[in-house]
């Protein structure tokens, strides 16, 4: 059976562990984007806080790991962009000169066929980035993990070394308590601290009386968050703008404008991951 989309890089250049640790061993700070489950804004957080820490003037990378949906490209508004390959490997998307990004995306020929890869395949693609990627010297890289905790993301995710901390993303419902124990259990498998918890869609503001409305029963994130003392980062509202900046990849020009409280929520959640961070 044929693989229905083939990557545009070759993967017959055997893997070598040596080269993967040369690259990744410039990078200050890796951090782990994850989810207990899909849909809940771990690209959207992983997007939001690389832009939130290049604005704070470190050099930052993207990477999304996400094999099965990478929509990195498509909230920076980058889909098109093919990087460059080069003798010394895969040069990753500018966006910023402090921001740079690498997905699964860009390096797909026809984006629009479901992407089904095989077990190996799929690990041989994240290990050829790993390897590949010249990120030059950075302050953060934050990887955006394919949804869930099982197998898959978590094989994934023991390719990288190193990494500093994750941070879990959550929605408020009750099952966010289990969804939060999950993602600690994966944490531990992989020896990482975990930073904080982000409550996304934690309600909407009434666009009319500019008063909270409780969408979902809450109170799984705050109990999850004594229970297993991690501290809660940010809550985030439903913010009826996301899907459109993102489908628009407008994102970037949201966090640039000062004035809005999307843009301002994450300006307080940046500054609390870097506060955590350099504080350890
Ligand atoms: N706070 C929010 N308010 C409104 N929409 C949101 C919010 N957070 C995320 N979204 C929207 O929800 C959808 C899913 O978000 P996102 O792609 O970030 O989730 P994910 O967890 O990375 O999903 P996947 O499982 O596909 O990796 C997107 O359309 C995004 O725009």
């Amino acid at each position: 059976m044929t693989d229905p989309v083939q990557p545009l890089v070759s993967l017959s250049k055997k893997s070598t562990e040596p080269q993967m640790i040369v690259n990744l061993r410039r990078i200050k700070r890796k951090i782990l984007i994850m989810s207990g489950k899909g849909g809940v804004g771990k690209s959207t957080v992983a997007a939001n806080l690389a832009i939130g820490l290049a604005l704070h003037g470190y050099r930052v990378g993207l990477l999304d790991c996400d094999i099965h949906g990478p929509t990195i490209p498509t909230i920076f508004g980058m889909e098109s962009m093919k990087p460059e390959v080069s003798e010394e490997g895969i040069m990753p998307v500018e966006v910023l000169p402090n921001l740079s990004l690498m997905s699964i995306g860009f390096l797909l020929e026809d984006k629009d066929s479901p992407i089904i890869w095989r077990g190996p395949l799929k690990m041989g693609i994240i290990e050829k980035l790993l390897e590949d990627v010249v990120w030059g010297e950075l302050d953060f890289l934050i990887i955006d993990l394919p949804p869930g905790t099982g197998d898959e993301p978590l094989s994934l995710a023991q390719l990288i070394p190193n990494i500093d901390g994750s941070i879990l993303v959550t929605t408020p419902q009750d099952v966010a308590l289990v969804s939060v124990r999950k993602s600690i259990g994966f944490s531990k498998k992989l020896n990482v601290p975990v930073i904080g918890i982000v409550d996304n869609m934690h309600g909407l503001v009434c666009p009319h009386c500019g008063k909270p409305i409780e969408v979902f029963r809450n109170g799984g994130v705050e109990k999850a968050s004594k229970d297993f003392n991690i501290p809660i980062l940010v809550r985030l509202p439903i913010e009826p703008k996301v899907a459109e900046m993102e489908d628009k990849g407008t994102v970037i020009l949201e966090m640039l404008e000062h004035d809005t409280e999307w843009q301002k929520n994450f300006e307080n959640f940046v500054a609390t991951v870097e506060k955590i961070l350099y504080e350890k």
